[in-house]
């Protein structure tokens, strides 16, 4: 909040921007306020697999949608940011919320009802399944794990005509299978620590477009994307712990910074 408010910069901060949705809400209020650009970097939402997705969505091709599945679960337990909750550790924060912010791309709406069934690794949250449920009665079965092996990490959106496959990884595509064909979109100089990493750019010229525009968020993830993101990612940590503690027979070990 003190580079925009105090300093008067624009940001583009790496997901997750915030732990919880109260401190999500402080820092876009400052954006508004101080009509700076902001923009969470969700950088799935840049790739072309997703200009593809909304494209076809608008056009309706799938028909209805009714359910969407994605799946993030990967060995990261060892990680310091990962582990630690003093980082802000835990798998809500670092996969969940690629799987959660698919979901709401396709939905464009708060599901009606959520149930989360997850479990913990120390004092941070490990992985979970999670259930949205929309007022149509669609829905979207996401899970993500931190402590597990490598999934199968794809995405698929279901319609009541047709389909589309989000290959692994779903978090950043670049090959994906919709009513129209096959799409691939190729990285160049992709020499990275991260999978796909040079994809980044996407999300860059993004914010280069905002700032030349004078935007203080970007259309493909604006402030409402955060908030809604944020709103079903506090709602999964509260759930978590209430499942964890039916679970574990009463022991509740994180503690609720909300
Ligand atoms: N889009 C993508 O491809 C990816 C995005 N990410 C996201 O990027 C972020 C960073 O991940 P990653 O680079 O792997 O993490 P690292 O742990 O490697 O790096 C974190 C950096 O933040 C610094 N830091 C930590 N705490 C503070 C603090 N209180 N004040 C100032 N600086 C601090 C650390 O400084 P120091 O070195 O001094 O400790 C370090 O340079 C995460 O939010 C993650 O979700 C991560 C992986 C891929
Ligand atoms: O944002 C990411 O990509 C992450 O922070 C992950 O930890 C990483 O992709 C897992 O492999």
């Amino acid at each position: 909040m003190d580079i925009i408010g105090t300093a008067g910069k624009s940001v583009v901060c790496e997901k997750p921007m915030a732990m919880n949705l109260k401190q999500a809400k402080l820092v876009l209020d400052t954006a508004k306020t101080e009509k700076r650009l902001f923009m969470e970097g969700c950088w799935s939402r840049f790739f072309p697999v997703y200009d593809l997705i909304r494209s076809e969505m608008d056009k309706r091709t799938l028909g209805e949608v009714r359910m969407v599945q994605a799946n993030f679960c990967v060995q990261i337990a060892h990680v310091d940011r990962i582990k630690k909750i003093s980082m802000g550790g835990g798998g809500v924060l670092d996969l969940g919320i690629y799987c959660i912010q698919f979901a709401c791309l396709v939905f464009k709406e708060m599901p009606e009802s959520i149930t989360v069934v997850g479990g913990l690794m120390g004092d941070v949250d490990e992985g979970a399944c999670v259930i949205l449920k929309y007022r149509s009665g669609a829905m979207a079965n996401l899970t993500y794990h931190v402590n597990s092996g490598m999934g199968n990490n794809s995405a698929v959106i279901l319609g009541q005509k047709g389909r589309i496959e989000v290959d692994e990884p779903f978090h950043c595509p670049t090959r994906c299978r919709t009513p129209s064909g096959e799409h691939e979109f190729p990285l160049k100089d992709n020499d990275y620590n991260f999978t796909n990493s040079s994809g980044m750019l996407y999300e860059a010229n993004a914010a280069r477009d905002s700032l030349l525009k004078d935007e203080i968020e970007h259309p493909k993830y604006s402030h409402a994307d955060s908030i809604m993101v944020h709103s079903i990612m506090d709602e999964t940590s509260t759930k978590k712990r209430a499942s964890y503690r039916i679970y574990r027979n009463g022991a509740m070990r994180v503690k609720n910074d909300a």
